[in-house]
């Protein structure tokens, strides 16, 4: 059986935050805000994931209103949904994201995200790729208030 699954997430930028991307700390003026790291791109692809193994999402596994998310490294999360998909025998065939963002360059962090997230995933990186585009200066992305990140899962069992 092969099943696709698409993730979709966006946090708005916060004073006196750190900027998490990928499970990388990505050097820059402002971090993201959300009850966790607000790690945008392992969110959508947790949603990817869960989507693919029909497993609902990020925010029925990990509430906001429960404490012991608040901070939270999403690698951990991450790592939890993996070990959920395993449990339905499913495997990772390839993940492919974008992330959304006018600034910070993304470009020289993706191969060191790609390493966080495949030994995460018990993958190799060739299983994963990762792109990052600007909003050519559009909409709120582009106005510079937050990041998005899109991803798409492919699982087999
Ligand atoms: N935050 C970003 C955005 C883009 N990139 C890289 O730049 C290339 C061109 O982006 P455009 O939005 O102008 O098409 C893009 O393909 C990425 O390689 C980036 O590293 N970080
Ligand atoms: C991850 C969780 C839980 O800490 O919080 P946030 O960091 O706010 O992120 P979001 O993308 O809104 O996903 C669901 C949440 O329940």
């Amino acid at each position: 059986m092969i099943r696709i699954g698409q993730g979709f997430d966006v946090h708005p930028f916060a004073k006196g935050r750190q900027l998490h991307i990928g499970g990388v700390h990505v050097p820059y003026e402002t971090g993201l805000l959300g009850h966790s790291d607000a790690d945008v791109l392992l969110h959508a692809i947790i949603d990817a994931l869960l989507g693919a193994a029909g497993l609902t999402d990020i925010g029925h596994l990990f509430p906001d209103t429960d404490e012991l998310y608040q901070g939270a490294d999403s690698v951990g999360l991450l790592a939890k949904v993996i070990e959920k998909i395993a449990q339905e025998s499913f495997t990772i065939s390839n993940i492919d994201c974008t992330i959304l963002a006018e600034k910070p360059k993304m470009q020289p962090y993706l191969p060191a995200m790609k390493l966080v997230i495949a030994n995460t995933c018990h993958i190799q990186p060739e299983q994963i790729n990762i792109k990052a585009t600007t909003m050519e200066q559009m909409g709120f992305i582009g106005r510079g208030e937050g990041i998005g990140a899109l991803a798409v899962a492919l699982l087999e069992k």
